[in-house]
Parts: structure tokens; C-alpha cells; sequence
């Protein structure tokens, strides 16, 4: 594994990746460099994480072996630009902006660089993120283990053509913000019906996390685990036809696509 590796943009997603690595111990925290704009928020990342703080971008890409780019899409060409002849031929530089392309930040910086483009997500904070990963054709196979050793510490990593990044951003990208409020809606569900808030909460998450891992482990078809959780004139059927009668799988599937559409037009 690389000996250090820096973020720059410590953020939603730059700080769930920094602890996700330190949880796994991929790292030690010290091995894992910080640089973010606003100096407040590298003392917390430093105080709560244990991470190295860097005084500018081009500290930080100068000392780190791997390189991750955490900022918003809009502002990756103003942060990436100025640091162009700072990077080095063997260096990694993952970018996890959506919608920047691999062909886009050879333009930016040069195509010859070791490029990589992830999407990951929030879960990551938690050791349970999802993470799709497309390289260019700088970057060997075993910098590509590298790369998913990186995103499969602290969860689940593929490598995916990009072309199929944008979908990624749809579904696991974006995704937790609508199991969020699906999960909410359970919730709410149970508070109308008399259960107090938090036993709603804590309910609902247990469900959600036990369906998402029976998936997982049994491999089975979710229309078959459905399946068994429908008793013939049972209480479950009675809300799969209210979800049915409302469109429900219509409406999450054209949020996918929303969040794709969106992603391929932030390219
Ligand atoms: N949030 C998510 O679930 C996911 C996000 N992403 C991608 O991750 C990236 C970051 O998103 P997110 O973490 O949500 O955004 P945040 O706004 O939470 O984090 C970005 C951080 O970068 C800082 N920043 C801005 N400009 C610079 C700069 N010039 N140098 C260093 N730091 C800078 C920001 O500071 P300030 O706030 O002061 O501007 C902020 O702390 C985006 O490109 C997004 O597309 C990918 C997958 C999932
Ligand atoms: O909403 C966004 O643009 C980012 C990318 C995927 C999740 N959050």
C-alpha cells in the first residue's frame, strides 16, 4: 500500500473517506494528509481524526503518494489548475468530483498522469460505503488493486467502464439520500401510527439495513425475498399493492435516472 495519502477538500465525502480509512486501519492516521480551504475545518479534521493537516494543495500534493480530490465539480479546473506541474508521473490522482470525466482532467492536467475517476458515498464514514471506479490507460493492474484496496477498506468497490459512472452516481452515489427518506416515510408511518420518534427510527433502520443485508448474503433475487415476507392474504401484500397502485418502483427508478441525467450534465 502507498505510504501516505492526502485529500484535498475536507468535506462531506473527503472526511467520510479519511475515516474510513483510518477505521480500517489502511493508514495510520498520520499517513493521511489534509488540505481544505477553510483553516477551521482542518483544525476539527486534525483534533477529531488525528489527520495531517497541509498549509496549501501544492504541500500536499508534493508529500502524497496517493492523491484524492474531494472538492464540488464546480471549482476542480480553479484547484486543479495551478497544481499541474506539481504532480508527479508515478502518482495516483483519484478524483471523486461527479460528472468530471477522466478524458476532461487529462485536459486539465495532462492524460499522461496516472488518472482515476471513483464515485463513492457517504456510508463510507461507516465502513459500509459503495464506490464504482473507472482508471485511464496510465495506471497498471496493480495500481488498480491499489485503488480498490483503497475503496474496498471501508466498504465495496468495482471497477466499472466509465461510461457507466453516471449510473453509478444514480444509484449508489446519490442513493443514500433516498433510502434516507424512504426510511423516513417508514418512520413517519409508525409515528402516525402511535410508536414514539426514535423507536420509529431505530425500527425502520434495522429494517432497511436487515432487507439490504439479506440481499447480500443470500445472493437470492429481492422479487423472491419479497416473496417470502408476503403471506397469501396477509398484511404484507395489502401495502405492496398500495405501493404498487402509486408507482412506487416507477418513481425511484426515474430518480436514478434524475441523478444520471444530472451527472452527465455536470460534465
Ligand atoms: N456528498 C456525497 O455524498 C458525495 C460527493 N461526491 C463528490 O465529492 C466532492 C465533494 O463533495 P462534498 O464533500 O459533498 O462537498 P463539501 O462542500 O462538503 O466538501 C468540499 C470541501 O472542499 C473545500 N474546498 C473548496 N475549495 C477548495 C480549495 N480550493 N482547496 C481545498 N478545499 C476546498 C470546501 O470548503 P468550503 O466549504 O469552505 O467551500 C469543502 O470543505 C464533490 O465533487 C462531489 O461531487 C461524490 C460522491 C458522494
Ligand atoms: O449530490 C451530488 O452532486 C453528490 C454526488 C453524488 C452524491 N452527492
Amino acid at each position: 500500500m502507498s505510504k501516505t495519502i492526502g485529500i484535498i477538500g475536507g468535506g462531506n465525502m473527503g472526511r467520510a473517506i479519511m475515516a474510513g480509512l483510518i477505521k480500517a486501519q489502511l493508514y495510520p492516521a498520520d499517513a493521511v494528509l489534509v488540505y481544505d480551504l477553510n483553516p477551521a475545518a482542518l483544525t476539527t479534521l486534525q483534533t477529531e481524526l488525528g489527520v495531517q493537516p497541509m498549509n496549501s494543495a501544492a504541500e500536499l500534493v508534493a508529500t502524497a503518494d496517493v492523491v484524492v480530490i474531494a472538492v464540488k465539480p464546480q471549482v476542480i479546473d480553479r484547484v486543479l489548475t495551478p497544481l499541474r506541474a506539481s504532480f508527479r508521473a508515478e502518482q495516483l490522482l483519484i478524483s471523486i468530483a461527479a460528472g468530471v470525466t477522466l478524458a476532461h482532467l487529462g485536459t486539465v492536467l495532462d492524460p499522461k498522469l496516472k488518472l482515476v475517476r471513483v464515485m463513492p458515498n457517504t456510508p463510507a464514514l461507516v465502513g459500509a460505503g459503495m464506490a464504482g471506479v473507472a482508471v485511464n490507460s496510465q495506471v497498471t493492474a496493480a495500481e488498480q488493486a491499489t485503488v480498490l484496496a483503497i475503496f474496498n477498506s471501508f466498504g465495496r468497490a468495482q471497477l466499472v467502464p466509465e461510461d457507466l459512472i453516471d449510473a453509478v452516481v444514480g444509484l449508489s452515489g446519490s442513493g443514500p439520500a433516498y433510502v434516507y427518506l424512504f426510511l423516513e416515510a417508514l418512520a413517519d408511518g409508525a409515528v402516525a401510527e402511535g410508536m414514539p420518534r426514535q423507536l420509529a427510527y431505530e425500527f425502520a433502520a434495522q429494517t432497511v439495513y436487515g432487507a439490504a443485508k439479506m440481499v447480500l448474503s443470500t445472493e437470492e433475487h429481492p422479487g423472491v425475498l419479497k416473496d417470502m415476507v408476503c403471506s397469501p392474504g396477509g398484511t404484507t401484500i395489502a401495502a405492496v399493492e398500495v405501493l404498487e397502485e402509486h408507482a412506487f418502483r416507477g418513481i425511484v427508478m426515474a430518480a436514478v435516472h434524475a441523478a444520471t441525467e444530472k451527472n452527465r450534465q455536470l460534465g
